[in-house]
C-alpha cells in the first residue's frame, strides 16, 4: 500500500502547513474545554495532550489514517501471537510476559502462558533463596551482590526501573549494572566487591554479545583460582538468555539458566527473566505488580476506541509532528529523579523501533519514519538545553512527566519541582510576544531605546508544543504502566507509517567491521582500510608502541 496516496494522508498533508500557520494560544482561546476534551485520565494517570498544534478536523484525519493502515487489525494480529515480526518471521508476544492476551495462545503446541508461569515462577524461586542466604559462593558465604552484566535490552529496561523505584528497594541483595566494554565500567564495580559473595547474572538474549561475553569472561578471571572453575561458574554465575544451549556450553549450571523465548524483542524484555535484577534489587511481589500494571496497559490499549486510546493518540501526534509538520525530534523530560534514566530506555525503544527508511513493502518511505528522542530530567535540563526548546528555530515536541504524590517527606520541595514542570509547558505554550516584552520591560523603566533594543532577544513565540502525563504516584503498577503505554505507541507508530518496528538490521553492520578491526589494531597490519580508518589505525598503534606527542599543534 502506497499510504501517501490515502486521502487521509493527503489531507493532512494539506492541514500541516495551515496548523504550522496557528498560534497554541489561539486554539485554546476558542475552546475553554480544550483541557477537558484533548485529556484522558486514565486509573494510574493524567493524560493531557491539549498543548499539541493539533484540531478536530486533524485528529479526524489521524484517526482515519490509523485506520486505513489498518491499526486494528495489526493490534489484533498482535495480541494473537500472529507471525507479525516477519522480517525476523516470529510473532512479537511481549504482553504474554505480563498477562496481557485476551485469550491463550500457543506456540509450536506449547501455550504460551504455561511457559510464562513457569518461568516466573523459577525466578521467584530463586529470588527468594538468595533473599534468605541460600545461595552461598564456593566458600559457603552468602551471596549479596548481584552483578548483571548485559547491555542493551539487556541492561536499560531493568536499570531504568530499578532507578525509578529505588523507594522500594530491599537491601538484601545488592545490585549492578555493568554494560560497556570498556573496562573501567567492571574494573570500577569490581573494585567495591568481595569474590566470595559476588555473583555474576549473563544477560543476553543471543549470548554472543561481544561486550557481554567480554564481561562474562573477565569476571570469571577475577573470580580467582582458588577453587575450580566448574564450581566458580556453578556458584557465581547465573544466565538470562533466549539461548540457553549457549550458557550451558559457557559452564553455567543449567537450573541457573532463566530464559525467555525469540518472540520477545530485547528492548521490550524487562518483562521477561531479563527483570531478574529488578526481582532481586525491589523483591518478586513489586516486579509482579509491574507485570499488572503493564496488562492494565495492554488491556486498554486492546479495547478503548481509537479516539480515546492513550498509546494510539501519543503515536499519532508523534506521527503528525514528525512526519507531516516536520519536527524531526521529540523530547523526553521527566520531573521525577527517579525516572533519571528513563530517556535512555526511550532512545532505545523507540529508535531502535522506527529509526527505519524501508517499508513492508520493501521500498524506501521517502518521508520521515521517527523522530530523534532524546532529554533528561526536566529540572536539570531547564538549566542546560531548555533555551532551545524556547527559543531555537526547530520545534521540539516533547513530554513532561511527573507525579502528583512525592516519594519523599522533604517539605516544599514537590510544590516547587511541579510547578516548575506545569509552567515550563506552559510557557512553551503561550511563549511572549513583543508587546508583552515591550510592556515588561518599561514597567522596570528602560528607556524607549534600550527596550528597542532588548526586545527582539526576550520574545517566545511560542506554540511548541507538549505532552503531560501526571501520574497519581510512582510505583511498580503505575511505572508498568507508562512503559507499556510507550510500547504500545511505538507499535502505533510502526504500524501507521508501515515499519517493521521488531527488528534491528541497522547495528549489524557495525558489530561486523569491529569484530574485523579489532586484529588490525592489535597486530597493527592494516587491511584495506579507507583513509580515515588507517588514520586512526596508525596513530593508535603509534600513540599505543610510545611515540610521543608533536610539541605544537598541527
Ligand atoms: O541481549 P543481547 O542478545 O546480548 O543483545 C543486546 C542488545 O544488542 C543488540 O545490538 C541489539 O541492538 C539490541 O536490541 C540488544 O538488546
Amino acid at each position: 500500500m502506497d499510504i501517501t496516496r490515502l486521502p487521509s494522508w493527503q489531507q493532512l498533508e494539506s492541514l500541516a502547513p495551515q496548523m504550522r500557520a496557528r498560534h497554541l494560544r489561539e486554539l485554546f482561546a476558542g475552546d475553554p474545554r480544550r483541557g477537558l476534551r484533548y485529556s484522558l485520565e486514565l486509573p494510574e494517570f493524567l493524560f493531557d495532550y491539549s498543548k499539541n498544534l493539533v484540531d478536530d478536523e486533524v485528529f479526524v484525519k489521524l484517526l482515519q489514517l490509523a485506520r486505513d493502515t489498518g491499526l486494528e487489525d495489526w493490534r489484533t494480529d498482535l495480541f494473537s501471537g500472529a507471525p507479525i515480526n516477519r522480517t525476523e518471521g516470529r510473532p512479537v508476544l511481549h504482553p504474554a510476559l505480563r498477562g496481557g492476551l485476551p485469550n491463550p495462545v500457543s506456540l509450536d503446541g506449547a501455550p504460551v502462558q504455561d511457559l510464562v508461569e513457569t518461568e516466573l515462577g523459577r525466578l521467584k524461586e530463586f529470588v527468594n533463596l538468595l533473599h534468605n542466604g541460600a545461595v552461598t559462593g564456593y566458600t559457603g558465604r552468602r551471596i549479596t551482590d548481584v552483578v548483571n552484566l548485559g547491555v542493551g535490552g539487556s541492561h536499560l529496561g531493568p536499570e531504568m526501573v530499578i532507578e525509578a523505584l529505588r523507594a522500594h528497594r530491599s537491601d538484601e541483595v545488592r545490585v549492578h549494572f555493568v554494560s560497556n566494554v570498556d573496562g573501567a565500567q567492571l574494573a570500577d564495580v569490581l573494585a567495591r566487591l568481595d569474590v566470595e559473595t559476588t555473583l555474576f547474572a549473563v544477560s543476553s538474549k543471543t549470548f554472543t554479545t561481544a561486550e557481554t561475553m567480554t564481561n562474562a569472561r573477565s569476571a570469571l578471571r577475577w573470580l580467582g583460582d582458588l577453587a575450580p572453575r566448574t564450581q566458580l561458574l556453578r556458584q557465581h554465575f547465573v544466565a538470562v538468555t533466549a539461548s540457553p544451549e549457549k550458557a550451558q556450553a559457557f559452564g553455567i549450571d543449567p537450573g541457573r539458566v532463566f530464559r525467555f523465548w525469540d518472540w520477545v524483542g530485547g528492548r521490550f524484555s524487562l518483562w521477561s527473566a531479563i527483570g531478574l535484577p529488578i526481582a532481586i534489587a525491589l523483591g518478586f511481589e513489586r516486579f509482579r505488580e509491574l507485570l499488572d500494571g503493564a496488562a492494565s496497559m495492554d488491556r486498554h490499549f486492546r479495547e478503548a476506541p481509537l479516539e480515546e486510546n492513550a498509546p494510539v493518540l501519543m503515536a499519532l501526534l508523534s506521527v503528525w509532528y514528525c512526519t507531516f509538520m516536520g519536527y524531526p525530534a521529540h523530547a523526553i523530560l521527566p520531573y521525577e529523579q527517579a525516572l533519571h534514566r528513563l530517556p535512555a530506555y526511550l532512545q532505545q525503544a523507540e529508535m531502535e523501533s522506527n529509526g527505519k527508511s524501508t517499508t513492508r513493502a520493501g521500498e524506501e518511505a521517502g518521508y520521515a519514519t521517527g523522530p530523534l528522542i532524546w532529554g533528561m530530567l526536566g529540572i536539570n535540563g531547564q538549566h542546560a538545553f531548555y533555551q532551545y526548546l524556547h527559543q531555537s528555530p526547530e520545534v521540539v515536541p516533547a513530554d513532561f512527566i511527573g507525579s502528583v504524590t512525592p516519594g519523599h517527606e522533604l517539605e516544599g520541595h514537590h510544590e516547587i519541582l511541579l510547578a516548575n514542570m506545569f509552567a515550563q509547558s506552559q510557557a512553551l505554550m503561550n511563549g511572549v510576544d513583543r508587546e508583552q516584552v515591550k510592556a515588561e520591560l518599561a514597567s522596570k523603566g528602560l528607556s524607549e531605546k534600550e527596550i528597542e533594543q532588548l526586545a527582539p532577544y526576550k520574545v517566545h513565540r511560542g506554540s511548541r508544543p507538549s505532552n503531560s502525563i501526571l501520574l497519581r504516584q510512582l510505583n511498580p503498577r503505575s511505572l508498568g504502566a507508562l512503559i507499556a503505554l510507550y510500547e504500545h505507541k511505538i507499535f502505533t507508530q510502526g504500524v501507521v507509517l508501515q515499519i517493521y518496528s521488531f527488528d534491528q538490521w541497522g547495528v549489524e553492520l557495525g558489530k561486523g567491521l569491529a569484530a574485523a578491526l579489532q586484529p588490525q589494531l592489535e597486530s597493527g597490519e592494516l587491511r584495506s582500510q579507507d583513509a580515515s580508518t588507517a588514520r586512526l589505525i596508525d596513530y593508535y598503534q603509534r600513540v599505543r608502541n610510545g611515540a610521543a606527542a608533536p610539541e605544537t599543534a598541527g
